[in-house]
């Protein structure tokens, strides 16, 4: 069965490029599974752009966000943790997935 993510329209264009490999998540959208593909759309009209497919899913604290993860979300690392404090206020229980986007088939 194909599952659904969203994105904030603003990370559009970074994923098509490929310059966004990661999402940084909270508990309820941790579930997703290695080699799981889903179907994008962007969260503001959920317009589709794309497929892609689950890599892992790592638990993560916001202070253990390294210049790594910040590479994979094409951002600075201080520009990561205020988007992912303004976007998850509070909240330490966070998860790495780690994806790439589908080409071929699911294009
Ligand atoms: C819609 C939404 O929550 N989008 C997010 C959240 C965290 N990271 C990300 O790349 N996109």
């Amino acid at each position: 069965m194909l599952h659904d993510i969203t994105f904030f329209s603003r990370f559009e264009q970074d994923i098509l490029a490929e310059r966004k490999t990661i999402t940084i998540r909270d508990a309820s959208e941790s579930h997703f599974q290695p080699g799981e593909v889903l179907r994008v759309s962007r969260y503001e009209d959920g317009v589709f752009f794309c497929f892609i497919e689950v890599l892992s899913v790592t638990p993560v604290a916001l202070d253990a966000l390294t210049e790594t993860h910040a590479r994979q979300e094409n951002m600075t690392l201080s520009e990561l943790k205020q988007v992912i404090k303004d976007i998850y206020p509070g909240l330490d229980e966070l998860f790495v997935i780690a994806f790439h986007k589908c080409r071929g088939e699911f294009q």
